[in-house]
Formats: structure tokens, sequence, C-alpha cells
């Protein structure tokens, strides 16, 4: 037994609990799941609910006999988020508020930062925030592409004590149980490594995207965070009840006990970069200590094209990850001041702009 002590939770359902049958929402398994919602809120608890489905539950809408294109699994996507969004509101006697975000939302750090002033409004007036992908607008580069770190970079966005992602399983086997007879459920992983990763398998859903991969991506996202992080089976109306009792259902994942600061957290998981900037090997540690003091001679090369502001990974010339970072200067800029030979130079752009990389603006990597 134990004593779960939460103030906002964010709870992620997968599609096959939206849409069973790939026929439109079914209310048979959001009947449980929309009632633990409504006990937790009574409870105090505040919730965002992160909803998949919206394809499996447009797609009847679609001929099934063609294949079935990108644009069509947009458009199946936009057709059934409304039905998805109708399917939870039905359940609640309180508002519910729809957001649709991409990758390119959430790595942007001003649109971030607008993304939790929202969530932080509708919870303080009792609306419930549901989250999905903007599937219909996103593009590789644009798109988290699944619900599960997308969850988790919610979870961090919201400031939120525990994320459970309900899914078609009962948590975490040690080989994929739909596969494996002999599969055994872990309850508890207190440090997510690769022997953790090796485990997880794919989807075998016809709808699900990711399997157990990205829900270990998630929970390794969240806990970093100091999110307590579950998977569960949202098919059970047990999970839902014994959570309420202060047990655990599924599968546990316990938070660092030293968790990431917010900016930091977000630059490690949530930010990706948009180019690189390789240093000599000699500018290593404390890289979040004396980061300023990067001179233009001690790059190496820049890589790729970012504007200031994106986020760039700082690697030695080793090839070991060092850290993200802020861009304080474009690639254009650097590469000009790098490969200029007069320090007077670098010290006269450095003086007006300031350090290539600010202490207050990176996030060191774990040496990889
Ligand atoms: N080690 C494992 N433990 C549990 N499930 C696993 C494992 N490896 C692969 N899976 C698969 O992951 C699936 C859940 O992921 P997914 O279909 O993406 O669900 P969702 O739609 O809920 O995100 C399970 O149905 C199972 O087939
Ligand atoms: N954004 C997509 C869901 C993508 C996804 O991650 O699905 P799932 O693995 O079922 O959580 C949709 O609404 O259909």
């Amino acid at each position: 037994m134990q004593n779960f002590k939460w103030q906002r939770i964010v709870l992620k359902v997968g599609s096959a609990l939206i849409a069973p049958e790939q026929n439109g929402c079914s209310s048979r398994y959001l009947l449980s799941i929309a009632q633990f919602i409504v006990r937790c809120r009574a409870q105090g608890i505040e919730v965002i609910l992160v909803s998949s489905g919206s394809v499996a539950a447009g797609s009847h809408l679609f001929p099934a006999d063609k294949v079935r294109s990108v644009a069509m699994k947009k458009a199946m996507a936009a057709a059934g988020q409304t039905e998805m969004m109708a399917a939870w509101d039905r359940f609640f006697d309180f508002p519910s508020a729809q957001i649709l975000l991409t990758h390119g939302d959430l790595r942007d750090r001003e649109r971030y930062k607008s993304i939790r002033e929202t969530i932080f409004t509708l919870l303080d007036h009792g609306v419930l925030p549901i989250i999905n992908e903007n599937d219909t607008v996103t593009t590789d580069d644009l798109r988290v592409g699944d619900n599960d770190n997308l969850s988790a970079m919610v979870a961090g966005a919201a400031d939120a004590d525990a994320l459970m992602i309900c899914s078609d399983v009962d948590g975490l086997f040690d080989k994929n149980p739909n596969l494996h007879t002999d599969a055994v459920l872990l309850p508890e992983i207190s440090k997510i490594d690769e022997s953790i990763y090796a485990m997880a398998g794919c989807a075998t859903s016809a709808v699900g995207t990711g399997g157990m991969k990205t829900k270990i991506e998630a929970a390794e996202k969240a806990t970093s965070h100091g999110i307590t992080t579950f998977i569960l089976n949202g098919f059970k109306e047990q999970t839902f009840n014994r959570l309420l009792e202060g047990e655990n259902p599924g599968t546990i994942f316990l938070p660092y006990e030293k968790p990431m600061q917010e900016a930091i957290h977000w630059r490690t998981h949530t930010a990706s970069e948009q180019g690189e900037l390789v240093v000599e090997g000699s500018f290593t540690e404390p890289l979040d200590k004396n980061s300023e003091q990067l001179n233009p001679h001690e790059i190496v090369e820049v890589r790729g094209e970012f504007a200031v502001g994106d986020t760039i990974l700082v690697r030695s010339d080793d090839g070991t990850k060092l850290a993200k970072a802020r861009a304080n200067y474009s690639s254009c800029l650097l590469n000009f001041i790098a490969e200029n030979e007069s320090t007077e130079f670098s010290d006269e752009v450095q003086d007006s702009i300031g350090p290539i990389i600010s202490d207050e603006d990176i996030a060191v990597l774990e040496k990889s």
C-alpha cells in the first residue's frame, strides 16, 4: 500500500481505449476513466487529460479498402478529433478545453511558456484541459510523433506530480505479453537504463503508436523532472479504484531524488537541437560554470543552420555530447568569427553581443 499525495496529475489515454473498434468513439472504456477524473477533481486533485484517438475515431468516415495516405490520416485526425472531444464532454458536468500542440510549439521557449500559462489558467478556473498532438498540421520536423512523449512534455510544462499512461496492458512486462505467455509484470522501476529499454517492444494493436518504447521514454522524461509515472491498464475499472485507494495497479516508475530544474529539463527533454557546435576537447568541465569562457578559436566546427534563440548541441571534438544550449549567435555569424583569425575582431563582437553560450541557458548532458 502506497500513500499517493497528488495535487496535479496528467492522465494519458491511448487510442485503443477511445476507439477499440476503429468505428468512431466508444464509451465502453471511457466511463471508468471519466469517473476517475471526476473523483480526483472532487478530492481537489487537478487533472490534465492527454487523449489519443483522433485518427482511430475518424477512421470510419473514410474508405477502408484504399491505402491510407498521410493526407487521409490527417483528415481522419481532423474529423475524429471533434468526435473524441464530444465523447469526453458527454461524461462531464464541468467544462473542458481542447489544446492541440506540435513539437514546434513545445520546443519554442516563448510558446512553451504561453502553453504553461494557458494550462494553469484553465485549471484555476476549473476547466479540464484535453490535449492531443495537432496531427493535421504536423510535418516530420514539427511532430512529437507519439502521445506518450507528448504527455511527458505536458506533465513537465504543467508541473504535475504524476503522469499516468493508460494503455491496453497491465504495465511494463519483461517482454511483450501479447506475444509471450510467460511475460512477467514489473511493478516498480527505480532506474531506467538500457536493460529497461531492451524489454520494450512495438505496438501490436492496429491503432497504437510507439508501443512500450515511447512509454519508457516518457517515463524517463517525467521522472527526471520529479514526476512519478505509471503505466496502467485502462481497460480495467479496478485500475482506477486501486489508484484511489493508494495502490499501484500497474508499473510505477519512481521519480529522481534530485529532479532537474524546469528550464534545464525543458532544454534537455523538450527542446530539440537545430544545429551543433563542435568545440576543442579541452573545453569541458564544468561546462555550466565556464561556458561563457568559450572563445571563437576553440570552435572546431559549426554544424547545421540555426538562428539566435535556437537550441544547439555542444559536442567535443571526440564526438562526446557535452550540453544543449541556447544559441546566442546565428550559425552564420559563428562561422564568420570562428574563421576570422583576428582576436581583436572576435573580442569586439563578443563585447557587443555577449558570450557565445551562456551559463544561464545551458543543460549539461550525461556524457554519451
Ligand atoms: N515489454 C512490454 N510490456 C508490455 N507491453 C509491451 C511490451 N513490449 C511491447 N508491448 C506492446 O505495447 C503495447 C502498448 O503500446 P501501444 O499499442 O502504443 O498503446 P497505446 O495506444 O496505449 O499507446 C501493448 O499492447 C503491447 O503489445
Ligand atoms: N495523435 C494521435 C495519437 C498518436 C498516439 O500516440 O497514439 P497512442 O499510441 O494510441 O497513444 C491520434 O490522436 O490519433
